[in-house]
């Protein structure tokens, strides 16, 4: 039987996504378990299902004005078929134009008929025969342009340029567009990161270099997907993003510390606080999402880690328990947010978030702080965190927070606390610092570090 080609495998990804509403990375990544391809096919999937997320209002825009009676008239896999030969005549230079319009039309035919499958190579043929009159200027202040341009929803485009300029908001959108790198953290209750990336190379065959933002950070240039990896599977590293790597750090943790990570789930940052405490103290592990808690527990347990204790609750209620008021050494408040920060490994982001939904984060992010706040000891540290750049979210948080709770300063030290590129690199304000996606090619993150004073 022929195997079904990457091209439809991108085309069934694409579908479902816009049908179901699932996120595009879970469809994938099932997706790709089960379709046979060799990993060059699977690397070509990949890029034409988040390449067409990616630039979902550029296509469209062209598209609609192609389509005679407009996209919208057409079935959903005429539709996907359509932006998958748009993606790669205008991302893809390595696709011959040939290719990329007859693959596009044979699929149209195996799918439908003939008549879909003229329609298709008629769009995609005058795309071609019109080029020019296609492109978008790289430089502009008009929202709209800009939007087509870099592929981001207007009102992102409009907030960016409004809160840090056009320069940074083109940056960014930039950088979201690229890309993004695959990275492991190493688990150096097993291992150091040399001898890791020495067994990678001889078990993997692929290509490693130093984190420069975590000495706890591999970066894999080349070579499959880490989850695969049979040095995962041991326990010897986690897949974690290198902004990421920083928050665990920030809140320097010690051997014997009793610590609260009160958004754990999936266990990324709970993981790494017991690393560095040598699996000695204790970490409580809470998230309100029942169905969470288990990847939490399944990351202890493969990463070898005993001090973690795990619970399923809404944090605002631990902050109630009499017996737990001012127990905490330090917490960590790695809330849930908007997620702008991570744009280029999660594009849906861009196109199902609004910016009314951000008053709602903003306003859980506040109960959240109020919350724990109550937990900590005196002289504790509260780490606040998040994986997006919306200062409403970040900066003007933590400043509302600290107007409100004259007992907590921030700290200035939190420097001493990271490494010095980030320092001369990112944007820094008393006690946080907030990391751009184009800053280290990694995902954009908010780290703020507070004391609780007598
Ligand atoms: C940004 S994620 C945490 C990621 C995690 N720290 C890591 O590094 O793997 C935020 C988490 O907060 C959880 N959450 C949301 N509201 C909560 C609440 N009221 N109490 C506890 N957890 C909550 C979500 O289920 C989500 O897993």
């Amino acid at each position: 039987m022929r195997r079904k080609p990457a091209r439809e495998w991108a085309l069934d990804i694409l579908l479902q996504y816009e049908q179901n509403q699932s996120y595009s990375n879970l469809l994938l990544n099932q997706a790709l378990q089960k379709s046979g391809l060799d990993a060059r096919d699977k690397r070509l999937v990949t890029e034409l299902v988040y390449g067409c997320i990616q630039r979902l209002n550029t296509l469209d825009w062209i598209l609609n004005q192609l389509v005679k009676k407009g996209l919208s008239a057409l079935k959903p896999w005429v539709r996907q078929a359509l932006r998958l030969g748009l993606y790669q005549l205008m991302y893809l230079d390595r696709i011959p134009e040939r290719a990329a319009v007859n693959e596009t039309v044979h699929l149209a035919k195996k799918r439908g008929h003939q008549g879909i499958a003229n329609l298709v190579n008629g769009v995609l043929r005058r795309y071609l025969r019109e080029k020019e009159k296609w492109t978008f200027p790289a430089s502009t202040d008009s929202t709209k342009e800009l939007a087509l341009a870099y592929s981001h929803p207007e009102w992102l485009v409009k907030r960016w340029v409004q809160v840090y300029g056009l320069e940074t908001a083109i940056a960014m959108m930039q950088a979201n567009l690229r890309p993004a790198r695959v990275s492991v953290r190493v688990n150096r209750l097993k291992i150091d990161r040399d001898r890791f990336m020495a067994l990678w190379r001889e078990k993997e065959a692929g290509e490693v270099v130093p984190s420069d933002l975590s000495p706890d950070g591999v970066i894999i240039e080349r070579g499959g997907n880490p989850a695969h990896s049979s040095l995962f599977a041991q326990g010897l590293c986690t897949i974690q993003d290198e902004s990421s790597m920083l928050v665990a750090r920030a809140l320097a943790p010690k051997p014997g510390m009793r610590i609260l990570d009160a958004c754990a789930a999936p266990g990324g940052k709970s993981t790494h606080l017991a690393e560095l405490m040598d699996n000695d103290g204790s970490v409580l592990a809470c998230d309100i999402h029942p169905h969470k808690m288990e990847l939490i527990r399944s990351n202890v347990n493969r990463l070898g880690i005993q001090m973690i204790e795990t619970r399923q609750i809404d944090v605002r209620k631990l902050a109630e328990e009499p017996d737990k008021q001012g127990y905490f050494d330090a917490i960590l408040l790695d809330a849930p947010c908007s997620g702008l920060g991570v744009i280029r490994r999660k594009p849906d982001i861009k196109w199902s978030k609004e910016a009314e939904e951000i008053d709602s984060l903003v306003q859980l992010q506040k109960e959240l702080l109020e919350s724990v706040a109550k937990l900590l000891r005196t002289g504790g540290v509260l780490l606040y965190s998040t994986c997006t750049i919306e200062p409403r979210e970040n900066q003007e948080q933590v400043e509302q927070f600290l107007q409100a709770h004259p007992d907590f300063i921030p700290d200035r030290h939190l420097p001493d606390y990271l490494p010095p590129v980030v320092q001369q690199k990112s944007m820094t304000g008393e006690g946080w610092v907030q990391i751009f996606p184009h800053h280290f090619e990694s995902d954009g993150f908010f780290i703020a570090r507070l004391i609780k004073q007598a």
